[in-house]
């Protein structure tokens, strides 16, 4: 490996905006390729998730999360739109998504707004899934998407528009080197080093603690305490068809809290799995099975012996 010292290394920050569905988990875990290497619970700033990191030979682009970004109907209005402003005007370059086979909407739009009130950072927007479609529709995707750049960020535009293919790795490199292109130089922000154990079941925890405190954060503020019992590799799966088991209990303090996490006929604890799951994919680059349960561990903040067991 290259020095992260070395000459002309880049080395930041990068968000992938866009509404839900428009393919930022499958992209992230196309631009991160297999084992993400992560050797610190927190990134910089506390304020963004890392999703993963794409280590290269001349550059480290640490691909993070913002909260709010993607999900206009749970903004609480302007406030949140300024935290969210404020959040990604420490990102170095914002990839904007935007699929190839739908029609820009207004969901589209309210972020491409967003995206225009930060300011100084570049947007790159990013034409995704064009396996789904023949060429003539990229082509007038381009051309659609082209228009709205000019739209809403004046006559500049977007500062590139990259089609994708994240399933068919049709130019996912060509973005990752788009985007290394606004990275300050740097020397590496995160060592590109072993996984070790602890650290990684840290991230998983965090991130299944997001996906549990997602729109109930009011009723269950403090409430929560997540414990990655294991991550173990499934036996007897092929090098390039990973699997890992990551078994998790997820401890609250009363039955009503239990009912609240699990939701009606369960159907919230997996929306919860199911988020958490892309996350934690798209974190450790690899497939996974999330095995999570609830448990209620009575009055845990205020129970020194609890409070050991839930590894505090
Ligand atoms: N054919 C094809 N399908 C894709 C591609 N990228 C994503 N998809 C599919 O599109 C759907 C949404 O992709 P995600 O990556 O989950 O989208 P997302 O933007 O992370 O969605 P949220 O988590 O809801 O915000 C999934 O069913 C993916 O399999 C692609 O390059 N080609």
């Amino acid at each position: 490996m290259p020095s992260p010292k070395a000459d002309g290394f880049r080395a930041g920050f990068a968000v992938l905006a866009g509404r839900p569905n428009a393919g930022k988990s499958t992209l992230t875990n196309a631009l991160v390729g297999h084992k993400v290497a992560i050797t610190s619970a927190k990134p910089q700033t506390t304020r963004h998730t890392i999703r993963g990191i794409v280590h290269r030979d001349t550059f480290q682009l640490v691909l993070v999360d913002t909260p709010g970004l993607h999900r206009p109907r749970t903004l609480l209005g302007k406030r949140l739109n300024d935290l969210v402003a404020d959040t990604l005007s420490e990102v170095d370059v914002i990839g904007f998504c935007l699929p190839a086979n739908e029609k820009i909407g207004p969901g589209d739009r309210y972020i491409a707004a967003q995206l225009a009130n930060v300011g100084k950072q570049a947007v790159v927007a990013i034409v995704t899934k064009t396996d789904t479609v023949d060429r003539q529709a990229v082509t007038d995707q381009l051309i659609a998407v082209e228009k709205l750049g000019r739209e809403v960020l004046g006559e500049a535009g977007f500062a590139a528009i990259v089609p994708v293919s994240a399933v068919e790795d049709f130019q996912v490199e060509s973005l990752a080197s788009v985007f290394s292109a606004y990275l300050p130089l740097s020397p590496a922000l995160y060592p590109d080093g072993e996984l070790t154990d602890e650290p990684e079941a840290v991230m998983v925890a965090e991130l299944i603690r997001e996906a549990a405190l997602e729109g109930v954060r009011d009723e269950l503020p403090h409430s929560i305490a997540v414990v990655v019992e294991e991550i173990v590799p499934r036996e007897g799966r092929s090098d390039d068809n990973q699997l890992l088991d990551v078994r998790v209990n997820l401890y609250v303090e009363r039955p009503s809290q239990k009912a609240i996490i699990i939701g009606k006929g369960g159907a919230r604890l997996r929306e919860v799995g199911t988020n958490a799951r892309h996350a934690i994919e798209a974190l450790l680059g690899t497939k996974i099975y999330l095995d999570l349960h609830v448990k209620v561990a009575k009055d845990w903040q205020r129970d020194p012996k609890q409070l050991v067991k839930l590894g505090f």
